[in-house]
This record gives structure tokens, C-alpha cells and sequence, in this order.
């Protein structure tokens, strides 16, 4: 029986380049957010599991001895490198009362939490008596990880608590790290919520969620970027709901229909994503401008070829439009359709420009802020280095 209580985070991310091509073998290369989605697990002593997240208004609970049952209903192993079965899916839907194909984001919160759940403990042990509270400092649906974020927590909290890795914080310290093996471990189980949530991901956001920092991904291949540089950049929310299920649907559909125009577009994202690796790694750590006007360059085109793979938004034109105004270079990041862009800041861009496009980015009803790039990947916090207040707070909402 599981007995500590853990607070453990993994972070959002940007997509530089290669959003939607990823999905299709290309290269993507992605960097971790200094915004976070955080988990809490605490034992609870009546054989209940209970889950509350607040982010998409989910407070729902079973019975231990229920869930049990369902899992020995299953014909078809769980295992991390199989996809969850439809037969899965559909009797984990019928159990929680989510209606088939049910998109609603408290919905697909539940199926995965639910999939996960029943997954790692078949595989790992018993069905742990937990409580799980979830909360984010990332927008949900906007493009920035936010489901890789939650997946990658999920796999981490329930593989402690059913003692697949181990618990890595020690007395006295106020963050700890998981070895390599575990992280890949937990990166595998992420990947499967993350089945769950979008139907065909990647892997490259669950990867940065685990990992953090800035990687190259290709087809499941991660590779840490060497030497990146420190990169200003504005991200704008144009707050346009969007699924990422939906939209990554969509693009296979347009390749499956048209493949001889779509392929080469996707050849010619893969081509950005290898040109902006290469500048990246030969620009120093704190760069000059001269760097900049290649970069820029390659938002401008990325952004036209996703317009062309049809994952463009009004709300996106404008806010390329916005920022153009001010001599600042944008795109849209992860999967478009509206919710997120980022603008490329120079490191000689001034405040006084950066405030003027805020302003105007502002009036067209968007959310700016400036971010920092390349934060870390899932972390266990001491509980005590976390605002009680905070959690109290979250815990009544
Ligand atoms: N804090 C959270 N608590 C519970 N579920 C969450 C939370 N954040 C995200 N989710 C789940 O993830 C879904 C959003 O995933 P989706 O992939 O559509 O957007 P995203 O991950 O924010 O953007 P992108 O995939 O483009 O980076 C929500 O519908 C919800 O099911
Ligand atoms: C649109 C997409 O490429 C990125 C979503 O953040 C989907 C994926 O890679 O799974
Ligand atoms: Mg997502």
C-alpha cells in the first residue's frame, strides 16, 4: 500500500518548427516551458481512488474493488508499448458515463486518467487507494502541451505509487530528478494518456514534458540540442478553442486526399526544422542580432506552410499581422487552429517595442506574455516547497 504523499510538475512547451509534420515521420524541434502543470497524490484509507482537477472541473470517485473488476474484465493485456485497444477505450467510457466520442476536455481528462490508472497497476501492482488533485499554469488546449503535461504527470505519480520507479526525494532536499531508465518508463506510459487525449500523437510533447529542456524529435528519437541559445520569445494566446485531436485528424485527411501537393510541403517543414537546428547550434550562447534574420525567416515560411496544411486561423493571421507592424516575426505553435502563437524577440529588441506590441496584441482580445525556454522536465517537489496556501485553496475549489 502506497503511504507518502508526493507533489511532483512537468512542464508545457513550445514547438519552434515541425508541428503536424511530426506526425508524419518529419523532424520537430521543441523546447520545455517555464509553465508547469503540477500533481499531487496523497494515500487515502477508505479503498477509494479519487481524482479532482480542477483545470477542466473533474471531481469523480470509485471504489477500489470496481475498478478491480474492470480490470480483470480485459481480454488484451496493457502494456507500454501498446496502444489502448477501442474494446478498452469503449468500456472505460461506458464505466464513467462518457458518451461515444465525447470530445469534452473533463471527458477525455477522465478516460485517460481512467486508462492509466487500470494500465500501470495491472502491469505494476494493485490498484492504489490514492487521492490525485491536478492543477496548471498552462491553458489548456492552447497549443502548449498542456495534455502532455498532465499525461507525464499522471504516468509518473501512479509508477511511484505502485512502486514501478523509485522515489527519488530525499529528506531535506526541495526537488529530485528520476533516472534516465524511469524517465523512459514514464515517457512510454505518457505516451499512451496522450493516445488517449489525441488519438495520434507523435510523442515530441510528452518527450519535452519528461525530459524538458530542448530537443530535436523524429519518430520517436530524442535528441537533446546542443549548445541552444538563450531565445526571447512572446508567446500570445489568441484564447480560439481548438482540439488538437480534431486538427491532427484533419491534416492526414488533406494528405490522404491530396498526397502529391501535401508531401512535399511536409519535405519542406522537415527542411525548416533541420535549417533552424544548425543555426541554433552554431549561434553562441548569448547571441548577436546578426543571427536573427534567418530565424525570422524561417517563422515566416513555417507559418505559410501551416496556413497551406490547413491548420491557420483568422485569429493567427492577425496576430502575425500584429506583430509584423512592429517589425517582430511570428508563427503559430502546436497544433494551430487557433490558441497559440510565438513571436521571435531579438535580444536588442527594446522593452518599449515589445510593451507597443503587447498593447496591440492586447486590444484584439489576446493574452501576451514573455517566456523563458528550456525549463526542467518532470520533477518531484518536497510538499513543504510548495504554497500550502495554494493547495488549500485548490483543494476546496
Ligand atoms: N490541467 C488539466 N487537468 C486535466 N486535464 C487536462 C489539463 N490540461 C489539459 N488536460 C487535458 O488535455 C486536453 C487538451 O489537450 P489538447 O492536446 O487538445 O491541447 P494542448 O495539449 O493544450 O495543445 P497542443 O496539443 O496543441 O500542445 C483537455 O481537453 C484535457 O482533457
Ligand atoms: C500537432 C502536433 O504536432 C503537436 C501538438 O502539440 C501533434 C503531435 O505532434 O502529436
Ligand atoms: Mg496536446
Amino acid at each position: 500500500m502506497w503511504e507518502r504523499s508526493l507533489v511532483l510538475s512537468a512542464p508545457g512547451k513550445v514547438i519552434l518548427h515541425g508541428e503536424h509534420a511530426v506526425v508524419h515521420g518529419k523532424v520537430a524541434l521543441a523546447v520545455a516551458l517555464n509553465l508547469r502543470t503540477f500533481l499531487r497524490l496523497r494515500p487515502c484509507d477508505d479503498s477509494r481512488v479519487c481524482i479532482h482537477l480542477p483545470g477542466v472541473s473533474v471531481r469523480r470517485s470509485w471504489d477500489i474493488s470496481c475498478l478491480q473488476d474492470l480490470q480483470k474484465g480485459f481480454t488484451a493485456d496493457f502494456d507500454e508499448s501498446k496502444s489502448p485497444s477501442v474494446e478498452q477505450l469503449d468500456t472505460l467510457r461506458e464505466f464513467a458515463g462518457i458518451a461515444a466520442g465525447a470530445t469534452a476536455p473533463e471527458s477525455l481528462a477522465t478516460l485517460a486518467f481512467l486508462y492509466m490508472c487500470l494500465a500501470i497497476s495491472a502491469k505494476y501492482g494493485d490498484v492504489p487507494s490514492v487521492d490525485i488533485l491536478v492543477w496548471s499554469e498552462l491553458p489548456t488546449g492552447a497549443g502548449l502541451g498542456s495534455s502532455a503535461a498532465y499525461a507525464v504527470c499522471l504516468a509518473a505519480a501512479l509508477l511511484t505509487a505502485c512502486g514501478a520507479i523509485s522515489c527519488p526525494l530525499k529528506d531535506g532536499e526541495s526537488t529530485a530528478r528520476w533516472t534516465e531508465e524511469e524517465l523512459t518508463l514514464i515517457n512510454s506510459w505518457a505516451f499512451q494518456g496522450e493516445r488517449v487525449i489525441h488519438g495520434n500523437p507523435s510523442g515530441v510533447d510528452n518527450a519535452v514534458g519528461t525530459w524538458g529542456g530542448a530537443l530535436r524529435y523524429q519518430s520517436g528519437k530524442i535528441t537533446p540540442l546542443k549548445r541552444v541559445p538563450t531565445l526571447r520569445i512572446l508567446l500570445t494566446n489568441t484564447k480560439v478553442p481548438r482540439s488538437t485531436k480534431v486538427l491532427v485528424a484533419g491534416v492526414k485527411e488533406k494528405i490522404l486526399k491530396f498526397p502529391a501537393i501535401m508531401n512535399p510541403v511536409l519535405d519542406s517543414i522537415d527542411a525548416i526544422s533541420q535549417e533552424c537546428q544548425s543555426v541554433l547550434e552554431a549561434m553562441p550562447a548569448n547571441p548577436s542580432p546578426e543571427y536573427y534574420p534567418v530565424l525570422e525567416e524561417l517563422f515566416d515560411i513555417n507559418q505559410h506552410q501551416l496556413n497551406v496544411i490547413g491548420v491557420g486561423h483568422p485569429s493567427l493571421d492577425r496576430l502575425c499581422r500584429v506583430t509584423a507592424s512592429h517589425g517582430l516575426h511570428s508563427k503559430l505553435t502546436g497544433a494551430g487552429g487557433g490558441g497559440c502563437g510565438i513571436t521571435l524577440l531579438r535580444p536588442d529588441t527594446s522593452p518599449l517595442a515589445v510593451e507597443a506590441a503587447k498593447r496591440d496584441l492586447c486590444a484584439c482580445g489576446f493574452e501576451c506574455w514573455e517566456t523563458n525556454i528550456g525549463a526542467p522536465g518532470v520533477t518531484l517537489h518536497s510538499s513543504s516547497s510548495l504554497d500550502a496556501e495554494v493547495l488549500q485553496a485548490l483543494s476546496q475549489s
